[in-house]
């Protein structure tokens, strides 16, 4: 092994701790994720296209729970071990699958409106072309900070990477402000009057199928507290911040994929089926969004 010096801020113990919560995290979204996937892929009766906006979704998810154990990986040795270029391309994964599930939570959400509201039916040339959309989107906004706008740095466990945020130039200030406004504020819009129009409709047939306002509060409650760090840092120097406290709010950020696999997956009653089919081999019984009427 290396000889290491432990980065400022962290004992031993703080980076075997952070190391471990990241292990945790990752096995557990890995684990329902990968069960999310296989479903999908096995069970031919499930494979309809609102479905593969979740299967994409858990995809997006296990490529952040890859990354969050990698992340663990690198904690456990105390250094980072694939030097600045494996670093770059640690961010750039990790932000791929980010603004990829960020993207296809929204989709989703208009997705269900449809669904349970207009019963419009959903074709496969239409969720093709959106999910590959989103994919392109997502690659080329998480490339453009390794072509110089924005960078991609060192955590400050300097085990993991992502935007460098304490830079807070123009070139940081001006990116991360696009980032809010497509990956942020057009997908809170997007879920926020889906799930009310949802949550009317559940109103009127006075059946609830489900809670309508968990998948904002999930997602608020990960990212919420990282993304105002980011904004943040677009206007006075995060460094006042303890460097615990900045490797803790991408860790919380980085236990999404778990509870999305369970709200958007397991709690899916178009999809749960499934999962239940793979896992037992027993047949699905469809749900049918009408007997509530
Ligand atoms: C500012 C901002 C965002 C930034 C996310 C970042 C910077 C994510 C980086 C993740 C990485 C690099 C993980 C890899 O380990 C979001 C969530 C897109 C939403 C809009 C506002």
């Amino acid at each position: 092994m290396g000889t290491y010096t432990l980065p400022e801020g962290f004992t031993e113990f703080d980076m075997f701790a952070f190391g471990s919560a990241l292990l945790v995290g990752g096995l557990l979204g890995f684990f329902l994720n990968i069960i999310s996937i296989l479903s999908f892929l096995t069970v031919r009766e499930m494979r309809t296209p609102s479905n593969f906006f979740v299967f994409n979704l858990a995809v997006a998810d296990i490529c952040l729970n890859i990354n969050g154990l990698t992340a663990a990986y690198a904690s456990y040795l105390r250094y980072w071990p694939f030097g600045q270029d494996g670093c770059s391309f640690h961010a750039f994964q990790g932000m791929i699958s980010v603004l990829a599930s960020l993207s296809f939570m929204a989709v989703i959400a208009w997705d269900r409106y449809h669904q349970y509201c207009t019963r419009q039916k959903l074709f496969w040339s239409t969720t093709l072309t959106i999910s590959g959309l989103i994919w392109i989107l997502a690659i080329f906004w998480s490339a453009l900070p390794l072509m110089g706008w924005g960078v991609y740095d060192f955590e400050p466990m300097r085990t993991c990477c992502t935007l460098d945020y304490t830079r807070g130039d123009r070139d940081y200030i001006t990116y991360v402000l696009s980032l809010v406004f497509l990956y942020l504020m057009f997908p809170s819009i997007t879920l926020i009057s889906c799930y009310n129009s949802i949550y009317k409709q559940f109103k009127k047939v006075h059946h609830h199928r489900f809670n309508t306002s968990l998948p904002m509060k999930v997602m608020l409650m990960c990212w919420g507290p990282y993304i105002l760090m980011c904004i943040y840092a677009c206007f006075e120097n995060v460094k006042i911040f303890s460097p615990k406290l900045r490797m803790l709010l991408p860790v919380i950020a980085k236990t999404n994929p778990f509870f999305n696999a369970l709200f958007y997956a397991f709690g899916n009653e178009f999809y749960r089926g499934g999962i239940w089919h793979f896992l037992t081999g027993q047949k699905i019984v469809e749900p049918d969004i009408k007997k509530s009427k």
